[in-house]
């Protein structure tokens, strides 16, 4: 495990696609959920983030257990994306600590830093952010492939069959351009959850999506949630989806947790 700390607040951006090793791509790195061939080891995500973007102060506690799902709601800037950056790897804590499954994952004060390609982190943005020149089914299996070093035969045979899990295994030979959102948001949930993450984090995923769309992904959501047994973030703007998806749910507001609506 490398403990290199990347400067603080250093720039990424957020609308490109995940680079190989990056954790748009699921993570199960060593020591991470490939390991043990399945979700759910350990003891869920115990989180105390401390993050500083110019400004802003980001500082939360998160606790989410094995299989639970938990929404993020709050207005814009309220620090719902930094939240799901530090905990994917992408924005260094600046104090706290995150553990998942027993695994410290960040702690500063113990110079502790897992890289976000390290990370068994599973992100799924709003923008999907597949690679728009692989087919669904390469953009599936990159992470098997670049991760766990699956063969490529291997893991395009397992790439197909999460699928056809996610009702979209006709359209394994499509590339990105030619996927409705829906199809698209569903091979992004399949690339993100393919190499089995120990947390998963779901940032704005219905956002992109019009109106039925969005109805037909948030129903296919609510089945498949509940089937993974890894502690899941979804962040949201719509409490609509915190009703529906969500065990239970944090606010935030200006960096800090409020009570959440009733
Ligand atoms: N690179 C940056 N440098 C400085 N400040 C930043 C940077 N990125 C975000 N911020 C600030 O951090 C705060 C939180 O931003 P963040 O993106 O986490 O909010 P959010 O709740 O996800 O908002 P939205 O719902 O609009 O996506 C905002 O005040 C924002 O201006």
């Amino acid at each position: 495990m490398s403990t290199a700390r990347p400067e603080a607040n250093a720039p990424t951006d957020p609308t490109r696609p995940p680079a190989p090793g990056e954790a748009g791509e699921s993570a199960a790195a060593a020591g991470g959920a490939g390991d043990t061939g399945g979700f759910g080891e350990g003891d869920g995500l115990d989180a105390r983030i401390v993050v500083r973007r110019g400004m802003f102060l980001l500082d939360v506690e998160v606790r989410v257990a094995q299989g639970e799902v938990v929404a993020v709601l709050g207005r814009s800037g309220a620090g719902k994306s930094t939240l799901l950056r530090a905990l994917a790897g992408l924005l260094p804590l600046d104090a706290g600590r995150i553990t998942l499954a027993g695994q410290v994952l960040d702690d500063p004060r113990e110079r502790r830093f897992v890289p976000c390609e390290e990370r068994p982190v599973g992100v799924v943005f709003q923008d999907y952010l597949l690679f728009p020149h692989l087919r669904a089914r390469d953009n599936v299996a990159f992470g098997l492939r670049s991760r766990l070093r699956q063969g490529r035969r291997g893991s395009r045979t397992e790439a197909e069959s999460w699928l056809t899990r996610f009702g979209v295994g006709d359209l394994a030979d499509r590339r990105p351009a030619a996927l409705s959102g829906g199809q698209a948001q569903r091979v992004a949930l399949a690339r993100a959850l393919v190499t089995r993450p120990r947390l998963l984090l779901l940032d704005e995923p219905l956002s992109a999506l019009d109106t039925s769309t969005r109805t037909e992904v948030r129903t296919f959501l609510r089945g498949v949630l509940p089937t993974l047994s890894a502690p899941v973030l979804i962040v949201t703007h719509d409490p609509m989806d915190a009703e529906v998806l969500a065990d239970r749910t944090i606010a935030l507001a200006g960096g800090h947790q409020i009570a959440p609506p009733v």
